[in-house]
């Protein structure tokens, strides 16, 4: 059983210049498919459950799924994580169901749709985080509402997502703010908005600095040099996967994601934390239809799901060579979720900010 928590990867990634992609999953042939990629690089994984998910698969399959893949790659460390938790509620059930870390999404209210002020966020995170943190689990917070600079909209088409305008100072997360916010809620790692926003319609061309905003982030890590970032909606929407899903009787409108470059850069910019899911879906689903075309007498699901499966291996294989989690697995030794809890309570691991915003 190798399950460890998000803040021991992540604190072991910036101490080696790494970032680490979160995938989403909801089934096993997602989780096969990405431990195997794990395995072929030998990388530790973020494995992460959306409210979604938990609904679709159960908690209980969630558990013994994940507890599964543990012992087929024990070389291969996993987090578990909840993917925006909406509440109190949702994050500790979580842990009661054996994640090692909580997404408080306390930037959108417990609808998910509605932006919050800061003073909800901050004291929801907070009370989460502390809970958290009593069994060892970590929290990722996120200070800035997802969605797109173009349009000033969040994704309609996902669960989760802001309704109505946006403004600029809503999109793009204020760099002293998030200072405020980490010392007001300790959480271990920081998701932040910068113009990325869920799903496939990110950009109507490839983003530049207007619309993409890296600044945003290169602003934050100056202040925040020793917090884990996390980027949300970072699927690159690869053209090879808009390509397969239309060669075969698919309808998607071309649009463009975040370039793997991008992400690139932020990682040397403190981004520790990457999240794609969309990718995983189209990469997936790619091969299902392609398969349904090609072999319309086919129908044995295991004969759409292999190569599915390995679509998207190919795909986690290249996020974990370029975001340089690639080979890291070697090098890191479980830490128990009671002695996190132990360093915890200790001041241990509480936020280091630099000495210039200490006053
Ligand atoms: O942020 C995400 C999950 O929290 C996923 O983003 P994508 O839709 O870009 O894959
Ligand atoms: O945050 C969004 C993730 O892509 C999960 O999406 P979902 O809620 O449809 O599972
Ligand atoms: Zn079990
Ligand atoms: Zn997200």
């Amino acid at each position: 059983m190798a399950l460890i928590t998000l803040r021991q990867l992540l604190d072991h990634a910036a101490e080696n210049s790494y970032g680490v992609p979160a995938f989403n999953i909801n089934n096993m042939e997602q989780g096969l498919a990405i431990m195997e990629a794990a395995k072929t690089t030998g990388a530790p994984v973020i494995l992460q459950a959306s409210r979604g998910a938990r609904k679709y698969a159960g908690d209980v399959m969630l558990r013994h799924m994940v507890e599964a893949l543990c012992e087929m790659y024990p070389d291969n460390h996993v987090v578990m994580h909840q993917d925006h938790g909406n509440n109190d509620a949702t994050c500790l059930s979580a842990i009661r169901h054996g994640f090692t870390s909580v997404m408080m999404d306390g930037s959108l209210e417990e609808d998910m749709k509605t932006p919050a002020s800061y003073e909800y966020n901050v004291e929801i995170t907070r009370r989460v985080t502390e809970a958290a943190h009593a069994v060892g689990a970590s929290v990722e917070g996120e200070l800035g509402v997802l969605g797109s600079l173009e349009t000033g909209e969040a994704a309609a088409e996902d669960g989760s997502g802001a309704e109505g305008k946006l403004s600029h100072d809503q999109l793009l997360t204020d760099p002293d703010q998030a200072v405020e916010f980490v010392l007001a809620t300790k959480c271990d790692a920081l998701a932040i908005a910068c113009g990325t926003s869920h799903g496939a319609y990110k950009f109507t061309r490839k983003p530049d600095g207007d619309i993409l905003s890296m600044k945003t982030i290169q602003g934050i890590h100056e202040k925040l040099p020793n917090t884990h970032l996390v980027m949300h909606g970072s699927s690159s929407v690869p053209q090879y996967l808009q390509d397969l899903i239309n060669a075969h009787g698919g309808h998607m409108p071309q649009t463009y994601g975040v370039p793997v470059e991008e992400i690139e850069h932020g990682i040397r910019m403190g981004v520790r934390k990457v999240n794609i899911d969309t990718d995983c879906r189209m990469a997936m689903t790619g091969q299902y239809r392609r398969i349904a075309q090609e072999k319309p007498e086919e129908f044995d699901p295991r004969k759409f799901n292999i190569p599915a499966m390995e679509e998207l291996t190919k795909l986690c294989i290249d996020r974990f060579e370029r975001f340089g989690t690639a080979g890291q697995a070697a090098k890191i030794r479980p830490i128990s979720l009671d002695e996190m809890a132990h360093r915890y309570a200790s001041g241990a691991l509480a936020p280091r900010i630099a000495a210039a915003h200490a006053a």
